[in-house]
């Protein structure tokens, strides 16, 4: 446990710090290993976990969402459970299929184009997964903005073709490239990387570049602040996780809830990628779908990062406080 940082007073009311770390089940976003903060405030509990590819100016919008969650808590639900969909790694067809068929969601979310996968692993990956669901599943992939815009003209047209798709994730990288792919295709774009990285947020101008917005809680600084970003670019939306604990992925299940239209599947089923979780009771669907609530983080002691690992979170963490 911290029971004290260096660097500037942590906010009024803020009790306590742990440092959690759990292994994934497979590979994702090129890691192995999820850790982060879980601090404790009279609103409850919230979670600090920027990737460790985020910078201290990056992260400063996760500190904020950690203590909203502990000091402020949430605005209220207007529905009580959140309807997800189960995320498919860059794994092979056959546990594609296992993922998919053990989930219980009518949604899947695959992610494809990532490094070492041809478009053949890629088709056969999503084709397992079209098999799990059924026909009246719904699958969108998320390329994580690795396709140049006639790569991603060419892929999608042809998953599109042969699964039929919800919509397409991140295809490209800029506001530029989704809007020119925008022009030449019919699927669907949504847009993760250009708004969750973006130094305003608020300001980026989506019009052109998509039709459904991916607000991520910790990215955006808060549910309040996402809920501001969903309003300014007054587009469908869709919620997903940034690969948080059950006590994260609650702040996501809180956005979800109170946000007026919830128009498609949430990405806030990822506590099915960890080996374990901080709470004995995980954020984990049910018939494709996640109760309005806040787990208990019982299990910090059996989570508990090695002392090299707290050491870092919390130099990482005085220095986003600075
Ligand atoms: O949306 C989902 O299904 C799960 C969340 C997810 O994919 C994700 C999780 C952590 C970091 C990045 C991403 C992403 O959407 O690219
Ligand atoms: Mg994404």
């Amino acid at each position: 446990m911290i029971t004290e940082a260096a660097g500037p007073p942590l906010p009024a009311g803020i009790a306590e710090l742990r440092v959690w770390s759990v292994a994934l089940r497979t590979r994702f976003r090129g890691i192995d290993v999820r850790d982060g903060v879980l601090v404790r405030g009279p609103a409850g509990w919230g979670e600090f976990s920027p990737f460790w590819d985020y910078d201290v100016a990056e992260s400063r919008r996760w500190w904020a969402a950690a203590v909203e969650a502990a000091v402020d808590g949430w605005p209220a639900p207007v529905r009580g459970s959140v309807p997800v969909n189960v995320t498919v790694p860059a794994v092979d067809a056959g546990r594609a299929h296992g993922i998919v068929a053990a989930s219980g969601c009518r949604t899947a979310k695959v992610k494809v184009a990532e490094p070492g996968q041809s478009p053949a692993d890629d088709l056969a990956r999503v084709e397992a997964v079209r098999d799990a669901l059924g026909p009246a599943g719904a699958i969108r992939v998320d390329a994580n903005a690795a396709w140049d815009v006639d790569t991603a003209v060419a892929r999608i047209v042809d998953l599109d073709r042969r699964v039929g798709l919800e919509y397409v994730e991140q295809p490209c990288a800029t506001l530029e490239e989704l809007a020119a792919l925008r022009r030449r295709v019919d699927v669907p774009i949504a847009a993760d990387e250009v708004l969750r990285r973006s130094a305003d947020p608020l300001r980026v101008d989506l019009r052109e570049a998509c039709d459904v917005v991916v607000l991520k809680v910790q990215p955006l600084g808060g549910v309040r602040a996402a809920l501001r970003v969903a309003e300014a670019h007054d587009l469908p939306c869709v919620v997903s996780s940034a690969l948080e604990s059950s006590v994260g992925i609650a702040a996501g299940v809180a956005l979800a809830a109170a946000l007026p239209e919830l128009p498609f599947a949430c990405g806030l089923a990822t506590v099915a990628l960890f080996t374990g979780d901080v709470s004995s009771t995980p954020l984990l669907p049910v018939d494709g779908e996640l109760p309005v609530l806040r787990p208990e983080p019982d299990r910090l002691a059996a989570v508990a990062a090695d002392a090299g690992t707290a050491t870092r979170w919390r130099t990482r963490l005085d220095a986003v406080r600075a």
